[in-house]
């Protein structure tokens, strides 16, 4: 008889029983777990100061966790991993270097000699459709046009996972909407894992396969929900159907809880401190 084992595709991040105090005290996780498969797309959601950067952080291995470790496909992260890309809020580029000289200067960093660097940083600006713009100076890129060469600057590296925080929200809804139809054509191309950090439940919704719901510190994760929605996804239809909203009602519902539980610890917390008398 031929045993015929079932295919589960390999974790590519895994955080096992991780915790992280910060040095004045402040817990921010304890014993926190989450795996990350090839090619997901995993949204990390939650009201502010629930440790979405933190985490981030700590992914990346720019925080060591005080417990716990984690992995990037079975090794122990570093931030200098090749296998990690970053794409900031603010997009960062030097302002004396045309576009094309921004791409190509983080592939210089990575040690690709000068033909590889102009190659990958033609390739990826054509691929986030920039390359009209590729001698400009980004001062005169809109500023949708200059998260695209910071999104063109990390692909070009071909990192194995994405970590992204709140890339899109310093940008006009319009452009953010784009931005985010971009960004799952690119990685319907390109097959990354994703890691995106938002404030916005549609944004979380709109991108990915599962989204995750931080809790209060040190808890962690509060919830989950998979996000099964048809791709290729098209802004019109899918932000149009009832499965959508009640994926948005349902993560709505459960911020609320995670800011009303807040609210009540804080007010437990000042009553117990004019209990307590001066
Ligand atoms: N360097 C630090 N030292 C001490 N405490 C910190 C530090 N950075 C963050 N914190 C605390 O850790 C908790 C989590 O902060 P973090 O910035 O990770 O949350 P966040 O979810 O990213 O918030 P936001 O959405 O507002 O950016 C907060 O209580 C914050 O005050």
């Amino acid at each position: 008889m031929e045993i015929v084992t079932p295919f589960h595709p390999p974790a590519v991040l895994s955080v096992d029983g991780i915790g992280f105090t910060y040095k004045n005290g402040r817990e921010v996780f304890r014993n926190f777990s989450l795996t990350v498969k090839k090619r997901e797309f995993v949204a990390l959601l939650g009201p502010s100061g629930c440790g979405k950067s933190t985490m981030l952080n700590l992914l990346s291995g720019f925080l060591k966790p005080t417990a716990g470790r984690v992995c990037i496909n079975g090794q122990p992260v570093f931030p200098e991993m090749q296998a990690l890309g970053y794409v900031f809020q603010t997009p960062n580029l030097f302002p004396w270097l045309s576009v094309e000289d921004n791409v190509c200067f983080g592939l210089k960093m990575a040690g690709k000699n000068a033909v590889e660097q102009r190659e990958k940083a033609r390739h990826y600006l054509s691929l986030v459709g920039l390359e009209a713009v590729a001698r400009d100076l980004p001062h005169q890129l809109s500023g949708g046009m200059r998260q695209r060469v910071a999104l063109a600057r990390t692909l070009a590296l071909e990192p194995d996972i994405l970590l992204m925080d709140e890339p899109f929200a310093a940008l006009d809804a319009i452009t953010r909407i784009q931005m985010n139809e971009e960004l799952l054509r690119l990685w319907s191309e390109l097959s990354q894992t994703i890691i995106f950090i938002t404030h916005d439940i549609d944004e979380a919704v709109f991108l990915a396969d599962r989204v995750v719901v931080l809790g209060l510190p040190p808890n962690g994760i509060d919830s989950e929900i998979l996000i099964d929605l048809p791709r290729p996804r098209d802004r019109h239809k899918v932000r149009s159907t009832a499965r959508f909203a009640d994926y948005g009602d349902q993560l709505m519902h459960r911020i609320g809880a995670i800011t009303q539980l807040r609210q009540s610890a804080s007010l437990n917390h000042s009553g117990a401190r004019q209990n307590a008398g001066p």
